[in-house]
């Protein structure tokens, strides 16, 4: 079984990432996510478990997500496709935005035929550190690209993929937070998901420790307490970009992993 980060250019990592130890992931028997085992070796930090500490501690504000989306077929597909979809599936085919009709974003009821019928869950960030995402074999998910293009991820029920999330900022914007959405592909099943959101207490100050950016005056972000930023997110549209409101402005942005 293998897990993927879907950092700002989806990088594939294994599970020897990642740690087994007991979490609430493990209801399904999977494995913990620790944020020691992704690649954070350039970040220059020895003691790596500075960010898993955030999410074990017993006051974590982590939660778990079931998402069911209804079976979706749009008009004039026959049933001969299904087989056609299901067993040649492009994992490297990739849409630009633009051939998509946007709809303002949010869990949309399917209704066959309109064009609102295909989102699923609108375009947004995780807030949260890092989210362990594990779904059926119903297509949907799809990340956004730097330049633009939305790229499908194949669905496999045997793969967890790690989702960094905007709280991730506090490694100075060194990994960021990836965009993505669920669009309503051609199916007679229901794609089912479900997410392990990683965030720390809400009094917890998100900031790049002093090892990652020994100069605060370097910080992209200002610091915010994850508490606060949680409150400002749900105040805003889902694909709203919220660390926006904590740039430092003087900072010159460094080059995401
Ligand atoms: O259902 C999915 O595959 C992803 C859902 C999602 O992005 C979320 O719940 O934040
Ligand atoms: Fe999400």
């Amino acid at each position: 079984m293998a897990a993927r980060t879907l950092a700002s250019m989806a990088t594939r990592v294994t599970l020897e990432y990642i740690l087994l130890e007991a979490n609430p992931v493990s209801l399904v028997n999977a494995p913990k996510p620790s944020l020691t085992t992704l690649p954070l070796s350039g970040l220059w930090i020895e003691d790596k478990s500075i960010f898993s500490k955030l999410i074990s501690n017993s006051q974590n504000d982590s939660c778990f997500r079931v998402n069911h989306y209804p079976p979706f077929i749009a008009p004039n597909h026959h049933h001969d496709d299904q087989e056609l979809i299901d067993n040649h599936w492009d994992p490297v085919s990739s849409v630009h935005e633009e051939e998509l009709e946007e709809e303002p974003l949010h869990m949309m009821t399917s209704t066959v035929g309109s064009k609102s019928s295909r989102v699923g869950f609108g375009e947004h960030t995780d807030p949260q550190i890092l989210t362990i995402l594990r779904s059926n074999d119903v297509s949907g998910l799809q990340i956004s690209s730097h330049d633009g293009f939305w790229i499908p991820v194949p669905p496999d029920p045997n793969e967890f993929f790690c989702l960094v999330g905007d709280s991730f900022a506090l490694t100075n914007g060194r990994f960021k937070s990836v965009r993505h959405r669920v669009m309503a592909m051609n199916s007679w099943k229901p794609r089912m998901s479900m997410m392990y959101f990683a965030a720390p207490a809400l009094d917890t100050w998100i900031t790049a420790p002093p090892q990652i950016n020994s100069n605060i005056t370097n910080n992209i972000y200002r610091p915010f307490k994850w508490g606060d930023f949680k409150q400002i997110v749900y105040s805003l549209r889902l694909a709203d970009s919220r660390l926006d409101y904590f740039k430092n402005h003087h900072c010159p942005i460094m080059t995401p992993y």
